[in-house]
Formats: structure tokens, C-alpha cells, sequence
């Protein structure tokens, strides 16, 4: 049997290679440790995210994987009490030494739990990033704007009411209207915080689909309580537990051969 510190090898040497993985590294998180002031949140976190891969964080409730995904734009910035340690590089740039955390949530979007449109009207919500990176021509914005729409498979249902609220939309189309409004910041990474949790089956469907089509072109990380939803979106699979990585391999492995028995505890239900 293998001492702890050999399992702690093999699972980290798992982590962050992987021979049969072709596609490059686009976010590489070393020895990732995150304090909530005296609460340690995330133990030595250490894993590669490949690029134009869907990765899901599963695990139970608490276990960190908001946190873990809100250190990948630095949202955890906006909370005065928190501490890091380790290394974050996205397109091999030190996020956390880097000073522009505006360029960087630029290049990395997030999409949040429930739809949090503004209250203006649907051209509006998606021109509103490009506005604010200073770009007024009108053309140039209308394109803009029908190409993140397009992109979210949210065109043809919005297409004639442009310039009617946001707000008065569907929360699954509401949702797909933020992810359009992430895109049109041109991203190259898009982060989703359970998406897909306020949202009914076949809401939550379009937006599956939408992430599948959606991988093409961007890199993606999900949390998501939901493990079919898991199993149907995601390339690779990260099981949190208790603040650590305990296992981030291929998703069907995860769901069909998982390598630690807490693994197969919770993707078989037997807790969480
Ligand atoms: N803003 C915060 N301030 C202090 N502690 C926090 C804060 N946010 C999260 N925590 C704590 O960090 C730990 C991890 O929480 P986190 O929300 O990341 O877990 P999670 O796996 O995403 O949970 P859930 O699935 O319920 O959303 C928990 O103990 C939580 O109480």
C-alpha cells in the first residue's frame, strides 16, 4: 500500500500531466493555498487546465470549488479577508503579479449562478463592455453585438426586440444574454458558477449545448452540483473535497473508474 506522501505524488503528477493530453496548458495553478482570515479555504491546489477543454469542479457542498473558480479571475480580490499562496499562470502570465486585474477579467469571464442582467436593454447588457473598452462606432457595435448574440444561440429569439429590457426576457434566455455578454468581451477563458442551477430542464439543456458548441473557441471551467451534467459537458472532471484536489482525470474516468474510493463515494451518491 502507498504511504500518504506517494499518493500525494501520484495524485499530483496526475494533476498536472498527462502524456495522452495533445492541447496546451492555458491555466496552470501551483500549490494553490487560500485563507478566509484564520479559515483555510483550499490546500495546495495544483492543476493544468487544457485549452478548449470544459473542466467541471464537483464536489460537496463548502468544499471550495467557488472559491477555487473565483481565483482564476481574481474575484476572490473583492473579499478583504482573503490570502493566497501559490502560483496561478494563465497563457504563462502570473495572474496574481500582474497588476491589470481589469485585463485579466476581461480575458477571463465569468457567468454567474443567476442571471445578473442589467437593467437596460439586451443591445445594451452586450454592448455595454465593448462601450466601456471605448469602442462607439455604431457599426462596429451592432456587429459586435449580433456575433456574441449568434455565438450564445440566443440570435434568432432576441434578433427583433434589440432594444426592448433584458429583464423582460426568460432566466434561461437571460442567461444565454450574459454569456453573450461575456463573449463579446472577446475572452479567452469563460467561468460558470452553476449556471445552469436556476434554470428549468430545458433551459438548462440549450445552455449544455451552448457550452458544447461554445468549447471551440474558449477554454471553460464549471461548477456544477449536478453530476450528469457533469458527465455530459465536461472533457475532464476535478473532484473537491474538504478544500483539496482529491482527483482531476478525464470525466468518463471519473464517472466509470475513479482512482480514490472518495471519488466513487460521491459520484455514486454515496455522500454529498
Ligand atoms: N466570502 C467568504 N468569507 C468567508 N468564508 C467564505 C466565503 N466564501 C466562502 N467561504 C467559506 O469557504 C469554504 C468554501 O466555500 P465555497 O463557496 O468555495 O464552496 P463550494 O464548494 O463552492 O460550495 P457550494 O457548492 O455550496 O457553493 C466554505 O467553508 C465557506 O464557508
Amino acid at each position: 500500500m502507498n504511504t500518504t506522501l506517494e499518493r500525494k505524488e501520484v495524485k499530483e503528477s496526475a494533476n498536472v500531466e498527462n502524456q495522452n493530453d495533445q492541447r496546451s496548458v492555458k491555466i496552470s495553478v501551483r500549490d494553490l493555498d487560500l485563507f478566509y482570515g484564520d479559515n483555510q479555504a483550499l490546500y495546495q491546489v495544483s492543476l493544468d487546465i487544457r485549452e478548449k477543454e470544459v473542466t467541471a469542479l464537483i464536489g460537496p457542498s463548502g468544499c471550495g470549488k467557488s472559491t477555487f473558480l473565483r481565483t482564476l479571475n481574481r474575484m476572490n480580490d473583492l473579499i478583504d479577508s482573503v490570502r493566497i499562496n501559490g502560483d496561478i499562470h494563465i497563457n504563462g502570465n502570473n495572474i496574481y503579479q500582474s497588476k491589470d486585474v481589469i485585463e485579466l477579467r476581461t480575458k477571463v469571464g465569468m457567468v454567474f449562478q443567476k442571471p445578473n442582467l442589467f437593467p437596460m436593454s439586451i443591445y445594451d447588457n452586450v454592448a455595454y463592455g465593448p462601450r466601456m473598452q471605448g469602442i462607439k462606432n455604431k457599426k462596429e457595435l451592432n456587429k459586435i453585438v449580433e456575433e456574441s448574440l449568434r455565438g450564445a444561440a440566443i440570435w434568432d429569439e432576441v434578433k427583433d426586440r434589440l432594444k426592448s429590457s433584458a429583464l423582460g426576457l426568460s432566466g434561461g434566455q437571460q442567461q444565454r444574454v450574459c454569456i453573450a455578454r461575456a463573449i463579446a468581451m472577446k475572452p479567452d477563458v469563460i467561468l460558470m458558477d452553476e449556471p445552469t442551477s436556476a434554470l428549468d430542464p430545458i433551459s438548462t439543456l440549450k445552455v449544455e449545448e451552448l457550452i458544447a458548441h461554445l468549447k471551440k473557441d474558449y477554454t471553460i471551467v464549471i461548477v456544477t452540483h449536478n453530476m450528469q451534467q457533469a458527465a455530459r459537458v465536461s472533457d475532464k472532471t476535478a473532484f473537491f473535497l474538504n478544500g483539496e484536489v482529491i482527483e482531476f482525470e478525464q470525466t468518463d474516468q471519473i464517472f466509470s473508474m475513479p482512482k480514490d474510493s472518495r471519488t466513487e463515494d460521491y459520484v455514486t451518491g454515496r455522500f454529498g
